[in-house]
């Protein structure tokens, strides 16, 4: 798959979308029993080698990318394009952790790499942006913030959650235009109960399910009540997988 597979392109308008209208896709791999991770949140590989490289089209596609701590803290990703070819030269995507207490661990492979890797920065490797609640302890905001990261710090809503219907404001204010939301459970959860942005308009524009045939029996994932119907706009075999886009009715 050396171009980005066109059921993406003719179906995830992120192209047309603008700082003042980001477009937000949700987006997780699942087993058939709707688990996305193993016991304790042990990251379990579901997407085959199709369905993975389309995930990093998808990466590719939008300015940002988004997860929140604990994923960061258990999966330690990349959060890079790098299965795509590399002689496209694609700019890879902003990463954004959604921290509230700035738990950031600053030994994370984000800042690691951003920090050994300099002549790959622009290429493969952005910077990792951290989004945290205003009352984080200023010496805590400097001690990230020299160690590379760049912190970004927001009004908390009264879970002490990143408040799901500010994020598009949030994306504007930091000229991002589109970003894909890839977990873990609690934040596709909170985006999904949450319909409408601060200006009363939808806040999920894509959902974007691959679904592996295996079961994986205790984990994480499956247990959610009250969230909304879908609707599908598109299924797509890739390899073992399928791949659902779909819109939130
Ligand atoms: N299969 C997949 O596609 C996939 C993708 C990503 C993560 N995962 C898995 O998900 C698991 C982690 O999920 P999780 O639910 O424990 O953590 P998470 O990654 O959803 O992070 C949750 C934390 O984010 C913070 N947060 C800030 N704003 C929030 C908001 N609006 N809503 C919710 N949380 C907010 C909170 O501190 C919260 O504790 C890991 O096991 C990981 O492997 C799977
Ligand atoms: N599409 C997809 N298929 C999977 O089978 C799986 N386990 C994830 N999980 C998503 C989660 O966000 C992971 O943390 C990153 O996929 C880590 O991968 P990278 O190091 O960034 O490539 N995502």
């Amino acid at each position: 798959m050396s171009q980005i597979p066109q059921f993406l392109v003719d179906n995830l308008p992120t192209a047309s979308a603008t700082t003042s209208r980001p477009h937000v896709t949700l987006t997780w791999a699942q087993s058939l029993d709707s688990k996305i991770a193993g016991p304790g949140g042990q990251r379990v590989i579901l997407s085959g080698p199709e369905s993975m490289l389309m995930t990093h089209w998808m990466r590719s596609v939008h300015d940002a990318i988004l997860i929140g701590v604990n994923t960061l803290i258990l999966d330690n990703p990349r959060l890079q394009a790098n299965l795509l070819p590399s002689s496209l030269n694609l700019p890879p995507p902003q990463p954004l952790i959604l921290d509230p207490k700035l738990r950031f661990p600053i030994t994370s492979r984000i800042l690691n790499e951003w920090n050994t890797k300099p002549d790959q920065r622009g290429k493969t490797i952005r910077q990792p942006w951290i989004i945290c609640g205003n009352d984080v302890p200023t010496e805590r905001v400097r001690e990230v913030e020299a160690e590379g990261a760049r912190v970004v710090l927001v009004k908390l809503d009264a879970r002490g959650h990143i408040p799901p219907s500010s994020l598009p404001t949030i994306l504007e204010s930091l000229g991002l235009r589109s970003v894909m939301i890839e977990g873990g459970s609690r934040v596709l959860s909170t985006f999904l109960h949450s319909l409408k942005r601060d200006d009363g308009s939808r806040l999920v524009d894509s959902v974007v399910v691959t679904v592996a045939p295996m079961f994986i029996g205790e984990g994480i994932g499956g247990e959610d009540v009250g969230l909304p119907a879908l609707k599908t706009i598109h299924t797509e075999k890739m390899g073992k997988d399928a791949v659902m886009i779909c819109e939130v009715e």
